[in-house]
């Protein structure tokens, strides 16, 4: 029988860099990991393209995959839904691939129970106001929305012990170092190689 693969969260406040990380670990070539396109109704960022960044949504439509249960979670963040898509993920996972989702913390809290096995990291900033530094600094949010996401940030800090592992992003590099450690020595500890590494256990 196909063995699964692994269900690996990263989540995190807004602005610590949780996609800045993700593009880090998936611009590497020997990534073995399938990152799970998101839905949300937000208004796509300069730059951001339908099917890449997110499949973007109007509410009507979101509701709908709602209603139809076609989102493994689904969460409201400062006014716009996010979720992930089931069928993916599942499909996926069922390959024998591990799929990667970089979500907020209420949908992660929604994967912890359908997953318990899945693996939770979550990442830190070095200081709060390195947080909204950052998030100031990409000058994609009014002040509204910082203020808003920074006071979800409070809030979401708190559940870090929810959490099987928390990485600092102090340096994008050290983090994505931090996290693909991590997931070796998981798959280690759960009796599997990761892909990328058993062509090493290779007889020449
Ligand atoms: N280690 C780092 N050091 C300095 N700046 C960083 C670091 N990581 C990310 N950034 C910067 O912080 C800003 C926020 O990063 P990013 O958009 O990846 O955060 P996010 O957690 O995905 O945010 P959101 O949850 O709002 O989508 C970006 O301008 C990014 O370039
Ligand atoms: N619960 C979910 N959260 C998600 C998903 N995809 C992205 N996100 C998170 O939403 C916030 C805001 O994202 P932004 O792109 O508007 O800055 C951020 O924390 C994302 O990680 C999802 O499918 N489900």
């Amino acid at each position: 029988m196909q063995e699964k693969g692994l269900l690996i969260v990263l989540s995190g406040p807004s602005g610590v860099g949780k996609g800045t990380v993700r593009k880090e670990v998936f611009s590497q070539p020997d990534t073995a990991f399938e990152y799970s396109i998101s839905m949300t109704t937000r208004a796509p960022r300069e730059g951001e393209v339908d099917g890449v960044d997110y499949f973007f949504k109007s509410r009507e439509e979101f509701e709908q995959l709602i209603k139809e249960e076609k989102l493994l979670e689904y969460a409201e963040f400062v006014g716009n839904y996010y979720g992930t898509p089931v069928d993916y993920v599942r499909q996926t996972l069922d390959s024998g691939k591990d799929v990667f989702l970089e979500i907020e913390v209420q949908g992660a809290r929604q994967v912890r129970k359908k997953f318990p096995d899945g693996l939770f990291i979550f990442l830190v900033p070095p200081s709060l106001s390195e947080l909204k530094n950052r998030i100031v600094t990409r000058g994609t949010e009014t002040e509204d929305v910082i203020n808003n996401r920074m006071n979800a940030a409070r809030e979401e800090l708190e559940m870090m012990h929810l959490y099987d592992y928390v990485v600092e992003n102090d340096q994008v590099d050290r983090a994505v170092e931090r996290i693909n450690a991590i997931v070796i020595a998981e798959h280690l500890r759960r009796e599997r190689v990761e892909p990328r590494y058993k062509r090493i256990l290779e007889v020449d």
